[in-house]
């Protein structure tokens, strides 16, 4: 495999935004804009996000973007535009990166995103690191600190299924349930819902990549308010509740990697918000309620009992935490 025809193979041949000046083949890649511009970056590393044995190319390109495509939905945006930086080791074949590039063009071509340009170096071990771009209507961002008191907590999809795919691919061989394994590695981030809902004055979004536990703690930092999660409501499939008994309700909170969005809204505007859903035909779970505080944090109650739900997940660099 040799770097610049690799490039040229990967390269796309025609431009899905109609604001592409200059696309893949100079120094840089130029787009024209009267709109506000999202930005956002997530790379996946072979061995901590995904391994050979969990993932073909294919899923390993798809999830990529999709994590990113996921914190563009939480910010409220249209998606249009991503790059990939690649570090690619010896092990990979050229046909093994065109799949990975297919993976992510299949959810590219779902949101009419455009591959806009890169970077390709050689390295131990594979990294796939892209920057996606959207569009928002003037002032629409969607803040994990715009949560009010009085507001609806409410995430979207199931939860903890990706956690649960993972189990299935990491320790049972063959696996129980294709739906979890589908799951894993091929979550739908909702990047759609989340920019029908560009009419609602106040939303508070949060994507789930690490955890309900870790993403309703930065709602609750970000807003000053104490987040109340009910158990009980939590939305978890008929397939990990059978596969995962033991385990479903604590993945559903700090599994990660549903790529689901969390998120509140206010009383007046919750009916537009079921509708835009209904609509597409996507569930959303109405989880609990905010209220007012001091000490910002995050309650979890089941009956009448109540507790603090720590940000546990996924932390990286956490090893180096004591050092
Ligand atoms: N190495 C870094 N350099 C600069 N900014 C970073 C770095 N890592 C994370 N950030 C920023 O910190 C914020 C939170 O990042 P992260 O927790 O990864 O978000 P998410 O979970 O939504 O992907 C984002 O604004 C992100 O751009
Ligand atoms: C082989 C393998 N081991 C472990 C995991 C689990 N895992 C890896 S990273 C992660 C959390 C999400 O990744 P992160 O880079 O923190 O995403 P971000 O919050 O920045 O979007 C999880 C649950 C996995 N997907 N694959
Ligand atoms: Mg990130
Ligand atoms: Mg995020
Ligand atoms: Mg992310």
């Amino acid at each position: 495999m040799e770097e610049f025809e690799l490039i040229r193979r990967l390269s796309p041949s025609y431009y899905r935004q109609s604001s592409v000046v200059k696309g893949i083949g100079d120094d840089a890649f130029v787009f024209r804009s009267s709109e506000d511009i999202v930005f956002t970056t997530d790379t996946m590393v072979e061995d901590v996000h995904f391994s050979k044995s969990t993932m073909a190319p294919h899923a390993v390109g798809y999830r990529a973007l999709a994590a990113n495509v996921s914190d563009l939905a939480a910010m409220g945006s249209e998606p249009a535009f991503y790059s990939v930086s690649l570090v690619v080791p010896p092990d990979w074949t050229e046909e093994e990166i065109v799949e990975l590039y297919d993976g992510m063009d299949e959810l590219g071509r779902v949101f009419g995103m455009d591959l806009i340009g890169g970077d390709t170096v050689s390295g131990k071990q594979l990294v796939v690191a892209i920057t996606a771009h959207g569009y928002l209507q003037k002032g629409k961002a969607r803040y994990r600190s715009a949560a009010r008191p009085g507001d609806l907590l409410f995430v979207t999809g199931t939860l903890g299924d990706s956690r649960g795919g993972l189990e299935e691919l990491l320790h049972s061989s063959p696996p129980f349930s294709e739906y979890l394994v589908q799951r894993h590695r091929y979550p739908e981030p909702r990047a759609v819902f989340a920019s029908r809902l560009q009419g609602l004055n106040r939303l508070c979004l949060n994507d789930v990549s690490d955890g309900i536990a870790s993403e309703a703690n930065e709602i609750a930092s970000a807003s000053g308010v104490t987040v109340h999660v009910d158990r009980e409501l939590l939305p978890i499939s008929e397939s990990l509740r059978s596969v995962y008994p033991e385990k479903a309700v604590e993945w559903a909170l700090s599994g990660g990697e549903d790529f689901e969005l969390l998120g509140t809204v206010s009383e007046q505007e919750k009916e537009e918000l079921l509708r835009t859903a209904e609509h597409m035909k996507m569930r959303v779970t109405f989880i609990g309620t905010i209220t007012s505080s001091d000490a910002p944090r995050v309650l979890i109650h089941s009956g009448e009992k109540a507790e603090t739900l720590l940000p546990t997940g996924y932390t990286h660099l956490q090893e180096r935490r004591s050092q």
